[in-house]
């Protein structure tokens, strides 16, 4: 027979944490479903466990599914499942309380937030599991009956105040959640929980890789007009004849099952799935790691790179799932900004389903996944550069550039990063170099590593910069992606050996040992410094207005002369950044390097030597900083000027 209903009392906390749900934390009601799916999926999960262990429990166990139910005269959407169920106890203990410790406090830090996303993150820290169901129905009937019992119980409620609890007979194992739906309204973030679509479309978005089938019976092909649609057009006709219920989730949670019994091909289909992306990711990484804190990852690495990968708003390509439960895209706290190129799963097992990106930032086990993650990542990377050169100067070519944001955002994994860095060289005009084998090919007695930065090859290789370099044999760098005026900066050193500019610094090749660094050599130089000692005191104060330091040079063969910056000094380009970006900055003065070989330069000495106050002089010495500007690529500060300048001289010399 059955007992009379009975009527109790939330406890005080839960009925303060529903008047939160029901006044809406969450601007995303959608999440309910996912919510009860995944309490369903929990609850089927129990049912098989105990069905291995227990061998007294008389259960069928060869159909565990979810079953999604839709009445549109009642309005209600059941979720069904046939798993562990509840004694009349657990409900009451289960679903009428909230046993975390620490939910007053909380609850109570919550009233206090101001700002609804502090709520929702705070919120996120216990979970509101199936009291999200009062987000979107104004009551909700529960049914329930345990598994190995013979007795079901009926729980129903308004998420007001009290709860109503009965026995029920007739039920089957597993426990069925019904929800009266309150009204659609879009306003509110209600969806139109009862249009076959919008259920469709949530379990593909949030349930997709749950393991269990969800079922729902659909109308037959043709008639589910508003299949989906986003502006929701009612199904078919009215009691349309529903076919066998159809099954809306893949089920495919690939990361959770063995890397040996996955193929390739399954990999692919997937990844093309998250990623949106017609081919084949480059790298596929699979992961488990179990322990205090166990999840699965699937990463792949993409083959191209996305257009958008340098637009300000391009989203990291991380999934995070708690339990096979969608949590949240674009996982930020997963994964650096310079692998945002970088697709795939995480399934974290020990957190709230409701953890909020606020929460994640924060945590510990979050942040040693993450560098796990980046860790695996880099490792993959460089292996693919063992293991198939050409392939990798594929991927490189496409990520490269971010990849070299790493030098500067991970410092950790900066020597990691180093390796894994090719640049063009003057070695090879057609393929780049890694930084390994630049150290290499070094001369005996060369310590440095020598680049130059600059727009693009042509004229990173026709600057005077180069001449000394190329005729002595020494190895340059080509380096004309903008970061890599920013690492090169901030990186002093790759393996013990330091990065040098050519375009900075005193350039001394002779004191190598190959160089002519003998006595008779340094004592020549002197004399010529000397020599040059009064042409250089006036081409400093004639050029004081555009350059710091007017000096001989020892990196010039062929040109005249040339632009070069203190080692510390900004280069043209990153200044001309800085400057794009809005930054206020001094002027950056730099030094003029004479070629004291060159037949201008010479001529100029004499003709300065024999009159220094013949006013063509300044004109002239003024053209030699304007060329010496035009040949590194850089922009006079007065074009028009230089041309009268060049124009009125060659006048003079026809
Ligand atoms: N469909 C179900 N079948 C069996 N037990 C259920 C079902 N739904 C809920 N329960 C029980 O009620 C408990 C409370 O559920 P609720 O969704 O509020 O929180 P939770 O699932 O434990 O936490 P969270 O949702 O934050 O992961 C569950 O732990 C489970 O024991």
């Amino acid at each position: 027979m059955a007992s009379p209903t009975e009527t109790l009392e939330f406890q005080a906390e839960t009925r303060q944490l529903l008047q939160l749900v029901i006044h809406s934390i969450y601007s995303n009601k959608d999440i309910f479903l996912r919510e009860l799916i995944s309490n369903a999926s929990d609850a089927l999960d129990k049912l098989r466990l105990e069905s291995l262990t227990d061998s007294d429990l008389a259960v069928d166990t060869s159909d565990l599914h979810i079953m999604l139910e839709v009445d549109r005269e009642a309005r209600t959407l059941t979720v069904r499942d046939n798993g562990i169920g509840m004694t009349r106890d657990d409900v009451v203990d289960l679903i009428g309380t909230i046993a975390k410790s620490g939910t007053a406090s909380l609850l109570a830090k919550i009233k206090e937030a101001k700002d609804a996303d502090v709520a929702q993150s705070l919120i996120g820290q216990f979970g509101v599991g199936f009291y999200s169901a009062f987000m979107v129905a104004d009551k909700v009937t529960l049914r329930t009956r345990r598994a190995g019992t013979d007795q079901g119980t009926a729980w129903e409620s308004d998420g007001e105040g009290t709860y109503t609890i009965a026995q029920a007979d007739g039920l089957p194992v597993g426990t069925s959640v019904t929800l009266h739906l309150k009204p659609a309204d879009g306003e509110d973030g209600l969806g139109d929980y009862l249009a076959t679509w919008k259920i469709r479309q949530i379990v593909k978005q949030y349930s997709d890789f749950i393991r269990w089938p969800i079922r729902m019976a659909t109308e037959p092909v043709g008639t589910d007009a508003g299949s989906g649609a986003e502006d929701g057009a009612e199904e078919g006709a009215e009691g349309a004849a529903a076919s066998a219920p159809e099954t809306l989730n893949s089920m495919k949670a690939l990361w959770a099952r063995p890397r040996s019994e996955v193929t390739q091909a399954e990999y692919n289909e997937f990844y093309q799935q998250i990623s949106h992306d017609w081919q084949e990711p480059a790298e596929t990484i699979h992961m488990r790691a179990e322990g205090t804190f166990e999840y699965e990852a699937l990463l792949f690495i993409p083959a191209h790179a996305p257009f958008d990968l340098f637009s300000r708003d391009t989203k990291r390509g991380v999934q995070l799932y708690v339990k096979r439960v969608f949590i949240m895209d674009d996982c930020d706290a997963l994964m650096p900004n310079y692998l945002r190129f970088v697709k795939g799963v995480v399934d974290a097992h020990d957190l709230s389903l409701n953890v909020s990106r606020e929460i994640l930032q924060h945590d510990r086990q979050i942040t040693a996944v993450r560098r796990r993650l980046v860790k695996k990542v880099l490792a993959a990377l460089k292996d693919l550069r063992t293991s198939n050169a050409e392939a990798y100067a594929k991927l490189w070519e496409q990520f490269g550039r971010v990849l070299k944001e790493g030098l500067l955002e991970d410092r950790d994994n900066a020597d990691t990063l180093l390796e894994l860095v090719s640049a063009a060289s003057t070695h090879d005009a057609q393929a780049p170099t890694t930084l390994r084998e630049y150290v290499e090919r070094m001369k005996d007695g060369q310590d440095t590593i020598y680049y130059l930065t600059g727009e693009n090859r042509q004229m990173v290789e026709n600057s005077p910069h180069m001449e000394a370099f190329t005729a002595k044999g020494y190895e340059v760098l080509i380096l004309t992606d903008p970061v890599d005026e920013v690492w090169t900066d901030q990186i002093p050193a790759f393996d013990g050996h330091r990065f040098q500019s050519i375009a900075k610094g005193q350039v001394d090749l002779d004191d190598h040992a190959d160089g002519d660094g003998s006595d008779e050599a340094k004592a020549e130089k002197a004399q010529r410094e000397e020599d040059f000692a009064a042409l250089l005191g006036w081409l400093r104060s004639t050029l004081a207005e555009h350059v710091k330091e007017v000096r001989l040079s020892t990196r010039l063969t062929t040109s005249a002369a040339c632009l070069v910056g203190d080692a510390h000094d900004l280069t043209p380009t990153l200044e001309k950044m800085y400057r794009a970006m809005g930054q206020e900055l001094p002027p950056v003065k730099r030094i003029l390097e004479l070629n004291p070989t060159h037949p201008l330069v010479t001529a100029l000495h004499q003709a300065h030597k024999a009159g220094p106050e013949t006013p063509a002089l300044t004109d002239i010495a003024e053209l030699v900083h304007g060329s010496a500007l035009l040949a590194e690529g850089g922009d006079l500060p007065d074009p028009a000027r230089f041309t009268r300048l060049l124009t009125d001289r060659l006048t003079h010399t026809l």
